[in-house]
């Protein structure tokens, strides 16, 4: 069977990505561009063209030529009846809104375009505003800017850690820290003392934690006091946690205490640097890793800890519009027994991770470092893998999850781009 059939079988709106992601404006649309007289131009502006269509409004604007649905250009009128400009809310009941809807009249100014609805509902849409926000330009940027690394692009970069002090007194501090770990997914703080204690008061700076059946703050050893190889001494390969979770924790953080031993270095691994390495060789390995989903799974009963968790989603996790990787589940120790696809996929699917584990594996994508009493990291568990070298000796490792939500609030408030 078809992977397209398939999905189409399980799941009636879900297209291979080859037809799904081709863009809705086609040659088809194109050509009929070019025959087009375009009737209506923007006084004084020779940049902004329109055109009311069938069901939607054309808009050439600053070269870029968009479409909006007329039921959607009422949907989203900002007048002070529908729109509370106070909360940021709708107040339009979009159910009450005719879905054949089209503008009864229309009228432009040197930024704006006006349509008059059939019951003489007036709405305003400022054409940079519309611009902002159309389809079409939503497909030509990326929501999140990354820089993607391997080992050597990482350290020619030469990024700076922060520095407790100024990371706890100053925003601009801060805030630049949150650019870089939003850039490249790592960030570091030096000179943090060695407790669990200022280990949290740094995290909450950053974001919320977000409490697991590990606790909130843990400080664990290699003692097996909990039923994950985590807590051993042995090598872990490449991996994101909790995989298990319905919405995997945003944020990994990770603060050495002690280590009196040997070993125990831990690696550092660009996930969307590999995906998109998969994405430019084989495409279709690239579809299927965003389409299978899989299930990870954690078991544990070891002394009073009970506890199932199961995960169910594609190892990619893609914008579709756009194809951009937003999240990677990656981690083949919890990875449990897949039943949701027929045998002949599966066999592909074998194939697709087969590809993305050679890319993670590359020995020019490994980032090794040293974690010192001092030297704390945060690595975006969305994309960036993490592993551990095996160690001899007493290492106690401390740490905790944050929320990603609450990170991504913290940026945006300090005016990044997040
Ligand atoms: C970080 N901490 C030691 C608390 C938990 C480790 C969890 C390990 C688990 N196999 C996973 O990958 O999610
Ligand atoms: O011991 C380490 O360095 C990391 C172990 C690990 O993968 C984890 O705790 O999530
Ligand atoms: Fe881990």
């Amino acid at each position: 069977m078809s992977l397209a059939r398939m999905f189409c079988r399980l799941n009636g709106y879900l297209q291979p990505i080859s037809k799904a992601r081709a863009p809705l404006v086609s040659g088809f649309i194109r050509t009929q561009i070019e025959v087009r007289h375009w009737l209506h131009t923007v006084p004084q502006s020779t940049s902004c063209h329109w055109q009311l269509q069938e069901d939607s409004l054309e808009l050439n604007y600053g070269g870029l030529v968009m479409h909006f649905a007329y039921v959607w250009l009422r949907d989203h009128c900002h007048s002070a009846s529908c729109f509370n400009s106070k909360t940021n809310q709708r107040n339009l009941d979009t159910a009450n809104v005719e879905l054949n809807i089209r503008p009864a009249n229309t009228r432009v100014d040197d930024e704006n375009i006006f349509l008059t609805w059939p019951d003489g509902h007036v709405t305003r849409y400022n054409l940079s505003w519309l611009a902002q926000n159309s389809y079409e330009g939503q497909k030509q940027s990326a929501m999140q800017p990354h820089i993607i690394w391997n080992s050597d692009i990482y350290t020619s970069a030469k990024v700076p850690s922060a520095n407790w002090d100024k990371f706890m007194s100053c925003d601009d501090e801060l805030k630049k820290f949150l650019g870089r770990f939003l850039l490249y997914g790592i960030a570091f703080v030096e000179g943090v003392p060695p407790t669990v204690e200022a280990t949290e008061t740094l995290t909450q700076r950053v974001s919320l934690i977000r409490e697991t059946m590990y606790g909130k703050m843990w400080n664990f050893t290699s003692d097996f006091s909990r039923g994950d190889t985590a807590y051993t001494k042995l090598a872990l390969d490449r991996h994101t946690d909790t995989t298990y979770f319905q919405e995997p924790c945003g944020i990994q953080v990770f603060h050495c205490l002690r280590h009196e031993g040997t070993g125990g270095r831990t690696l550092l691994v660009d996930g969307f640097y590999s995906a998109e390495k998969v994405l430019q060789k084989t495409p279709e390995n690239f579809e299927l890793l965003a389409q299978v989903p899989i299930k990870h799974e954690y078991i544990e009963n070891v002394s009073d800890h009970h506890n199932h968790m199961i995960g169910i989603g594609p190892v990619l996790n893609v914008y579709p519009w756009n194809n951009e990787v937003y999240m990677i589940r990656y981690n083949n120790y919890d990875r449990a027994v897949i039943n949701t696809i027929p045998h002949d996929i599966v066999k592909r699917w074998y194939v697709a991770h087969r590809e993305l584990t050679t890319e993670l594996r590359k020995p020019e994508n490994e980032l090794w470092i040293k974690l010192k009493p001092g030297k704390v990291v945060f690595i975006d568990n969305w994309r960036v893998l993490h592993g551990r070298e095996s160690f001899t000796g007493l290492r106690q490792l401390c740490g905790c999850y944050l929320t990603r939500d609450d990170f991504l609030n913290t940026a945006r408030s300090l005016g990044l781009h997040a």
